[in-house]
């Protein structure tokens, strides 16, 4: 589903992403720790197409990002930690908005499913962007996923700021899209978070990716350990 191969990054001989190799298939959820200019976000962009590697490969469902960039858009859903949304039209309208633009064609009342799916209360549906809380948005994010069928899911700190419950219902929605063979590459600072819902973990280090291993396989307490020795060495 999301695939990296020898995949480096430069700026002017500044190597912010060193030979990544990383495979995340349908159903896997895949955290990427790492301290502040460790290598997550140049990671997602990459995958995003945002920015062009210096070396190395990345692919979507078997489309290489650099060459059928529009055509990846089709299959990816990416919520960054403030999702862009048109910020005087409502949730209902951003999704229909955002959904057109990949094609898809529901009904109203599919829609309003969609959104209800996501954990948007129903008095918020119409409410205008502008008012709502930055977790209301990641559902909009989120109901967009579900709309496009998106078979893989990219986000970019997506819990940073939310409240704790915030935080677990979007956790929860994460795990919903799991189920429905999604594959989530997420950038994080939330250990706790990634423990609980990751199926794999990578910590990276100056643009390297020095660990990766099955959440199933380490306890927190372990991964805190080697997460603090790991960017302290
Ligand atoms: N456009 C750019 N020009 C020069 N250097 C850049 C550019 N973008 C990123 N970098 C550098 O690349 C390195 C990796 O940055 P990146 O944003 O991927 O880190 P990160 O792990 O996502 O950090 P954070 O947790 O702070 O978001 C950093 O040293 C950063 O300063």
């Amino acid at each position: 589903m999301l695939e990296a191969i020898n995949l480096s990054k430069e700026y002017n001989n500044f190597s912010a992403l060193n030979n990544l190799n990383i495979k995340v298939k349908a159903g896997d959820i895949y955290c990427l720790l790492g301290a502040n200019g460790a290598g997550k976000s140049t990671t997602i962009n990459l995958f995003l197409g945002f920015i062009e590697a210096t070396s190395g490969s990345v692919s979507i469902n078997g489309l290489d990002v650099s060459k059928k960039n529009m055509e990846t858009k089709k299959y990816l859903s990416y919520i960054p930690e403030n999702l862009m949304l048109y910020p005087t039209l409502s949730g209902l309208e951003n999704l229909e908005y955002f959904v057109g633009l990949a094609n898809k064609k529901y009904t109203k009342a599919e829609f309003i499913n969609f959104l209800t799916e996501a954990g948007l209360q129903t008095n918020a549906h119409l409410k205008r962007v502008s008012t709502y809380s930055k977790g209301m948005r990641q559902k909009v994010g989120i109901a967009i996923a579900l709309a496009k069928h998106a078979k893989v899911l990219l986000l970019d700190e997506p819990t940073s700021g939310l409240d704790p419950r915030a935080s677990n219902e979007f956790s929860n929605l994460l795990l919903t899209l799991q189920k429905k063979g999604v594959a989530t590459l997420m950038a994080t600072h939330d250990i706790f978070r990634a423990k609980q819902i990751a199926t794999h973990i990578g910590i990276m280090k100056e643009g390297h990716l020095v660990e990766s291993f099955k959440s199933e396989d380490i306890t927190l307490k372990a991964l805190e350990d080697l997460y603090l020795e790991t960017i302290d060495s």
